[in-house]
């Protein structure tokens, strides 16, 4: 989440989503899907980009911004995604246990940023090709404290795939909302506690 201050009333606040998994998880076909409520299969498979998107969140609207992540070997140089995103999204296939323990190595190192994080298991369309159970998926998004769980196709419905980044999303936001309202109250204590600390020491020192 933007951590800047703007009293300008144009100002709109955004979410940067990163998305990552082992390669041909779907991230990709997931991205599209959500931007473009389609399923392409045709686009450069190592491309890596960002996309906006506008959404309405808590009846505030916000630009969240996805990155598109392409590791040609399993979590390498994972600073360009740790140094920008709020929020991660991290896929696997239901037809590929492999995948599942990719994105434990996924989780084992965005679990540490205090992001909200969601586990999506794709391919859900692809039931009679299932190698990972629902539980499977569950139980290892409990095990990191992700935020949510998801089983998705890219290929079928568009609001259960705009689900997952609005969701995640939404975490983030609420997340800086606490923050700020910790920073805001510690803000409103601090001063009488200044002014007690004073006077306390006035007492014993004079
Ligand atoms: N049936 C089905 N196929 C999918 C789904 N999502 C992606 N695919 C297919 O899986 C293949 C890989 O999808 P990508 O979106 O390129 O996967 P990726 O994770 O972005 O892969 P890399 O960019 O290479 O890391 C493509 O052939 C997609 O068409 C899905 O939900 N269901």
């Amino acid at each position: 989440m933007n951590q800047k201050k703007h009293k300008d009333a144009s100002y709109q606040p955004s979410c940067n989503v990163a998305i990552l998994g082992a390669v041909g998880v779907g991230k990709s076909a997931l991205v599209v899907k959500y931007l473009s409520k389609r399923f392409i299969t045709e686009y450069d498979p190592k491309h890596e980009g960002t996309y906006n998107r506008q959404e309405v969140i808590n009846n505030q609207e916000i630009t969240i911004r996805v990155m598109d992540t392409f590791d040609e070997e399993e979590c390498t140089n994972s600073e360009r995604y740790l140094d920008w995103a709020d929020a991660y999204v991290v896929v696997y296939s239901i037809t590929d246990r492999k995948s599942l323990a990719s994105s434990q190595a996924y989780l084992d190192i965005v679990s540490h940023t205090q992001c909200p994080v969601t586990l999506v298991g794709n391919k859900a369309d692809l039931e009679f090709d299932r190698n990972v159970a629902r539980q499977s998926g569950e139980r290892t998004a409990k095990e990191y404290s992700c935020t949510s769980f998801f089983e998705v196709s890219a290929c079928d419905q568009y609001s259960s795939v705009a689900q997952v980044f609005k969701s995640v999303a939404e975490a983030s936001i609420n997340l800086k909302n606490i923050r700020i309202q910790e920073d805001t109250e510690r803000r409103h204590i601090s001063p009488s506690f200044r002014i007690f600390n004073k006077s306390f020491k006035n007492l014993i020192f004079n």
